[in-house]
């Protein structure tokens, strides 16, 4: 007979009680802020032909893709990495002709081919929001202050918000700081790094500023401020200013103009989120463009919130009273008291014991009677 194997592929694992209840608690939390908001479930299949998929994606994330082959079609299918992307799919073809701006939410199982040393994991619950059609300031202030409630709502407190300029480089290197595409990526990864002394080598001085407009979102903007370059920026600025302006009171603020990690596809703003007692971020969202098929593009922003930190940190396990009921109870009692909320475990012979199967109370006669 073959050993019994636990064994799983690095970067998965089963999720057990109590935690795999409270991660559908919290889904379920998160999920009903956003429909209270207005954002209509959608929900997306796990796998897509690769060429689709990776047809709606930009970067590097193309190169991280879990693939194989599909035995009936031939054809070569991706698991997918991003809901966004799907969403977007969605967007722009089955729902083309419904209302803009449109609300859409979604919950699944998202998967990476590597994983990272922040990020063991090569599966995670993502859970997000995206509104598509304007990328307004009114937008994306919604976006932001809705993610903030939905992290509220699953009990984080200290939330911090980071905004980013995802496509500062691109913007600034087309005009009045010319880079070759080739400069660019060094100028970013040197940006990445917040090294001085790498873009001064590169000859890339003009980018310095940029390093020192990071931090307390006042402070930064008023950086960044100085340093736009003939105006070039002032409409994202003001904007970006203008959505802060907008939730300031529910949210620590901070500016991190160059910040790219996890910024694909996102264009003039983005945003990470933090909370008090965890260290890598909670979430990502920001502006982007949704190809349609008349070849032009949709805006719409965003947000995806990865709450498996949560879980594994005990944030929606609720300890629940069990009632035990012995052979021979009342069904129709047991029944009355399921009604009323109470988790009941029915014993299945003699040797079923309550506080074995960790139960709380038992049943005695009509009444449950703490163990
Ligand atoms: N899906 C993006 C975040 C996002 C949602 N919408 C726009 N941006 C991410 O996980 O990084």
């Amino acid at each position: 007979m073959q050993k019994l194997s636990n064994l799983l592929p690095e970067g998965f694992h089963d999720s057990l009680p109590p935690h795999a209840e409270a991660g559908s608690r919290l889904e379920r939390d998160v999920l009903d802020t956003l429909a209270s908001h207005g954002y209509a479930r959608v929900s997306a299949p796990l796998v897509e032909y690769e060429d689709v998929l990776t047809g709606r994606m930009t970067g590097s994330a193309k190169s991280d893709l879990m693939r194989f082959v599909d035995p009936i079609s031939q054809r070569t299918l991706a698991l997918r990495p991003d809901v966004t992307m799907q969403i977007g799919r969605i967007a722009a073809t089955s729902l083309s002709s419904a209302a803009r701006p449109l609300r859409l939410s979604y919950s699944g199982q998202v998967l990476k081919l590597r994983s990272g040393q922040l990020h063991p994991e090569r599966s995670r619950m993502q859970i997000g929001a995206e509104l598509i059609g304007t990328d307004s300031v009114a937008a994306a202030s919604e976006i932001v202050a809705v993610a903030i409630e939905a992290l509220g709502r699953a009990g984080l407190i200290g939330i911090t918000v980071d905004f980013t300029m995802p496509d500062l480089v691109d913007v600034l290197s087309a005009g009045p700081l010319p880079l070759s595409e080739a400069q660019a990526a060094e100028v970013r990864s040197e940006l990445d790094m917040k090294d001085a002394g790498g873009l001064t080598e590169l000859g890339a001085t003009g980018y310095l500023p940029l390093i020192e407009a990071t931090g307390p979102f006042d402070d930064a903007m008023a950086k960044m401020r100085a340093f736009d370059c003939d105006g070039l920026l002032t409409s994202r600025l003001d904007g970006i200013a203008a959505i802060a302006a907008n939730i300031k009171d529910k949210a620590e603020l901070t500016l991190d103009p160059t910040e790219r990690h996890g910024f694909e596809y996102q264009n003039w703003f983005g945003f990470t989120l933090f909370a008090e007692g965890f260290v890598g971020a909670m979430g990502r969202g920001g502006s982007y463009e949704i190809p349609t098929a008349d070849g032009e593009t949709e805006n719409a922003v965003g947000f995806s919130l990865y709450p498996s930190p949560l879980v594994d940190a005990g944030f929606s396990a609720k300890a629940k009273d069990i009632l035990f009921l012995p052979l021979g109870h009342d069904s129709k009692i047991a029944a009355s008291l399921r009604a009323e909320g109470w988790r009941t475990v029915a014993a299945l012979s003699d040797s079923d014991d309550a506080a074995t199967l960790g139960c709380t109370h038992h049943l005695d006669g009509k009444q449950p009677i703490a163990i």
